[in-house]
């Protein structure tokens, strides 16, 4: 028991050892309001909605973690360039190239220090920058070992520029990410290095529901596991989470980008691109305590919440900002008793 008036902090709850952080309390937060990646105004006021609902402080007081970079939500206006006609069709490219760039710094300086690193979106874009940061980081802290990354979404997130229908980037950085769309320039996600790509091997899906043709035909050429609602309904979330944690491996440093569009438009219709028959709130729960259980857990993403959206909805925005708070207490390790 206390014996004076100073603060406490609360005990570091989690049970579950982690593998590759050398400080597993230590939380550092990348706060991103950017929505550039798509055409939809208001995905970049989620970091703000969700901080406001409470979710770091129940990361601080009810999980015990210590927090790093979290007094800010950058809105990386200053990197916006004045001019950014389109490139190879990718709307405002030069934009999310400066600021993906920037997020990946980000992610890597508290990544390097050994800590787990939760990015709050932002568009899908985001991603770019989050898993080059984290991929540099645990190869340079871990010998030059590769991260593994879990990527729910009903989207795939994969198509090159050139393939792309919409020109929107957030529909792309899995491309740029494992070397499939390539650039050398610069200011056009030229700055991407080998260091911070990721190996199409280590890739899977949940979740996925509207994948465009070129894609798809892209996942079955490069045989990249991913795991559908189809599969969902067929062999329960139980066991599909088993075979993606199983295609990944219990020796990979693990990256989860959860996409809140995963989920079924009844727990989170505030998102862009939202698309019916998706996950229930419990499976994508489920799907982050699972990935927290592995002990492999390096850092976490959740976009795409879109506080604007779907305000025909009674309390819309504020069910799938809650959505968002579960999702990554989850996998941060709150359920497990
Ligand atoms: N992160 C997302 N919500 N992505 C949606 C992508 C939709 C579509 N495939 C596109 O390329 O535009
Ligand atoms: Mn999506
Ligand atoms: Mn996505």
């Amino acid at each position: 028991m206390a014996t004076n008036g100073a603060h406490q902090d609360p005990p570091f709850t989690s049970m579950v050892k982690s593998k590759f952080l050398s400080h597993p309390e230590d939380l550092g937060v990348v706060a991103v309001g950017f929505s550039g990646g798509q055409r939809k105004a208001g995905v970049d006021a989620a970091p703000s909605a969700l901080i406001e609902a409470g979710l770091l402080t129940q990361l601080r007081d009810e999980l015990g973690y210590k927090l790093h970079g979290h007094d800010e939500v950058h809105n990386y206006a200053a990197l916006a360039p004045k001019d950014d006609p389109d490139y190879r069709g990718m709307k405002n490219p030069r934009a999310v190239s400066a600021v993906t760039r920037r997020i990946a710094e980000q992610v890597y300086e508290q990544a390097r220090e050994g800590r787990m690193v939760l990015t709050l979106g932002g568009d899908h874009s985001v991603a770019i920058g989050t898993i080059a940061g984290s991929a540099k980081a645990t190869r340079e802290r871990l010998g030059g070992r590769e991260i593994g990354v879990i990527w729910v979404d009903a989207h795939a997130d994969i198509n090159t520029p050139e393939m792309s229908d919409s020109g929107n980037i957030h529909g792309m950085p899995l491309a740029f990410l494992t070397g499939l769309a390539r650039e050398d320039k610069e200011e056009y996600f030229g700055w991407l290095r080998p260091e911070h790509r990721l190996s199409l091997k280590k890739l899977v899906y949940i979740g996925l529901r509207d994948v465009d043709p070129a894609e798809k035909r892209l996942l079955r050429e490069h045989g990249v596991r991913a795991f559908s609602m189809f599969d969902v309904d067929r062999h329960g979330i139980g066991r599909v989470v088993e075979m993606a944690l199983a295609h990944i491996g219990s020796d990979t440093p693990v990256h989860l980008s959860f996409d809140v569009d995963a989920l079924d438009p009844m727990w989170a219709p505030s998102t862009g691109t939202p698309v019916r028959g998706g996950l229930t709130l419990r499976e994508g729960d489920y799907i982050c305590e699972c990935v927290h259980e592995t002990g492999s857990l390096v850092a976490v993403d959740l976009v795409e919440v879109n506080p604007s959206l779907a305000p025909e909805i009674e309390s819309g925005a504020r069910e799938t900002v809650r959505a968002g708070c579960s999702l990554v207490r989850c996998a941060l390790g709150e359920s497990l008793l």
